[in-house]
């Protein structure tokens, strides 16, 4: 099957808008993303990018941060550097005044004439979200949407805060934008490994042939980091592990893995699989949130301060740092197969990983101790590690008919071991190339706040006992339980 892409150019012609031009975001994954688009040829001379936020900055200063922010994240050529920031141009500017707007289509005009852009306009945004609306219909009522090339509008998550205010925030931007302009960014799904689940459950007959409930026993998908809440605590806190993470990132990873194959590689058909798994999530009972969510704060331990410690603000926090669920998907193929994901910060290992566990043999043959189970496992390591590896049983030479656990192993070498600028990278290639594959469709942001507005609901009637796992732990001991009672236990995560 060959992907089909909307529009395919090797070198395309655009002008990058970012909002939000002087934050965090910007300085540790947009800036150096484009730089390996432009070291790695993938954008060549004609483009600019254009830089906005409220600081009195000049395109110089401007210049000089994205200079600094390539110098602390990647190796590149000084002359290479100089000539890259000559294309960035910044503008003061409020998102909330009319006369900025104004101001910016003029600086636009003159870009596209300078750089021969063919009128093509990525606008970024990547600033709190409560902008996201003013800032669209803005750039609709200002006439920025309207030049002689492509418009898209690129929107950094969080996308709402529940499916009430996801579906305000998606109403007012689609007054402004068409469905099809609009790239909601999912940095997992730039992953090298995240977007190899699709190929490696479809180009292989031995794994597809055996990807349902009457070979699975269950899958595992962990996203651990050692991190903690850092400088992000006024967002962190009002949002937690579970609208931070599993919302998006996880249950994103899950629908690639539950999803039946699609009938071609095109955006809407691999996006319509994967909406049908999202609509086949079980939703949780109130009161059986229990049996099916553990949610955990972190406490002071190996790793340094508790959450409650982070900050101030944080003394009385409530909030979830962790969590962990069992996620069922009710359709033909994956009935009674339980998804347990978790994710937390400071946990015991930054590791990103799926186990695919298959359900063991009937009887135990080969093992002297007959209690003794080595079920086969497919292991996708996603980071920090990229590649696969499948545990089998095999012969142990020599000693009769006993058997040993085996591994067969795969690794990617990535690029150059960094995970998220190269996602990054991918995804605003992506978005220029007019390729929408890998980034979230109303649909599934929808049914994802669904199923996680069930969890966030039945948790509201209820005070947690937090902390309850350590700085530096795997997680709360009621996440083990979650496993035990179903008869199964996590797989580590590190070697
Ligand atoms: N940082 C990260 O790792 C990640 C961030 N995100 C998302 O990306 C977005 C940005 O996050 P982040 O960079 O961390 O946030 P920051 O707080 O670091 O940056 C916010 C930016 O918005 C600008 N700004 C604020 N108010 C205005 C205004 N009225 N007019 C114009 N500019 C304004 C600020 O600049 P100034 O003060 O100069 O106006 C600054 O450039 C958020 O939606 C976040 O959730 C998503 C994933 C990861
Ligand atoms: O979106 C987010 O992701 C990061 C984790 O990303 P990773 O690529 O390092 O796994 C997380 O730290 C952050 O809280 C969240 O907003």
């Amino acid at each position: 099957m060959e992907r089909v892409l909307l529009k395919t150019v090797d070198k395309p012609n655009v002008v990058i808008v970012i909002f939000g031009a002087t934050g965090d975001l910007s300085k540790r994954k947009l800036f150096p993303s484009i730089y390996r688009l432009y070291q790695n040829g993938k954008i060549g001379e004609d483009f600019a990018v254009v830089g906005l936020a409220r600081r009195p900055w000049t395109n110089d200063i401007f210049r000089e941060k994205v200079c600094e922010s390539i110098n602390e994240s990647q190796a590149h050529n000084e002359d290479d550097l100089e000539s890259f920031a000559a294309h960035f141009y910044y503008q003061s500017f409020d998102v909330t005044d009319n006369s900025s707007y104004t101001h910016l289509d003029g600086l636009l005009d003159q870009l596209e004439g300078q750089y021969q852009t063919n009128g093509n306009r990525v606008f970024y945004l990547a600033m709190a979200p409560e902008y996201f609306g003013t800032i669209a219909n803005q750039l609709e009522q200002n006439g920025l949407k309207e030049s002689a090339g492509w418009t898209r509008l690129v929107i950094e998550k969080p996308f709402g805060h529940d499916l009430a205010s996801a579906k305000e925030l998606n109403n007012q931007i689609r007054l402004a934008f068409n469905e099809d302009q609009i790239y909601r960014i999912d940095h997992y799904l730039g992953k090298e490994m995240v977007q190899n689940i699709e190929v490696i459950r479809f180009a292989n007959g031995i794994f597809e042939h055996l990807w349902n409930n009457r070979f699975i026993s269950n899958i595992q998908v962990t996203s651990s980091e050692k991190l903690g809440v850092e400088e992000r605590a006024r967002y962190y806190d009002r949002s937690g592990a579970t609208r931070d993470m599993v919302q998006n990132h996880m249950l994103q990873m899950v629908a690639l893995l539950a999803m039946e194959p699609p009938i071609k590689l095109t955006p809407d058909e691999i996006r319509s699989e994967k909406v049908k798994v999202l609509r086949a999530l079980r939703l949780v009972e109130p009161t059986e949130v229990e049996n099916y969510f553990v949610r955990g704060q972190y406490g002071p331990g190996r790793l340094g301060k508790g959450y409650r410690e982070e900050a101030p603000e944080l003394k009385d926090s409530t909030t979830e740092t962790y969590v962990a669920g069992k996620v069922m998907i009710d359709n033909y193929r994956w009935a009674g197969v339980p998804f347990y994901i978790r994710t937390g910060k400071k946990m015991k290992e930054k590791s990103i990983k799926i186990v695919v566990e298959f359900r063991d043999i009937p009887m135990n043959l080969y093992y002297k101790d007959e209690s003794e189970r080595h079920p086969n496992l497919l292991v996708i390591n996603i980071q920090p590690d990229e590649g696969i590896t499948l545990h089998l049983n095999a012969k142990k030479a020599g000693v009769g008919s006993i058997a040993q656990p085996i591994e067969l192993s795969y690794t990617n070498n990535g690029v150059d071991g960094i995970n998220t600028p190269e996602a990054y990278e991918k995804l605003i290639y992506d978005c220029i190339i007019g390729d929408t594959t890998n980034f979230t469709h109303w649909d599934e942001v929808a049914y994802s706040w669904k199923f996680v507005d069930a969890v966030l609901d039945a948790w509201s009637e209820t005070e947690p006992l937090f902390p309850n796992y350590t700085a530096g732990s795997m997680g709360p001991e009621a996440a083990d339980r979650l496993l035990e009672k179903d008869g199964f236990h996590w797989w580590p995560v590190t070697d």
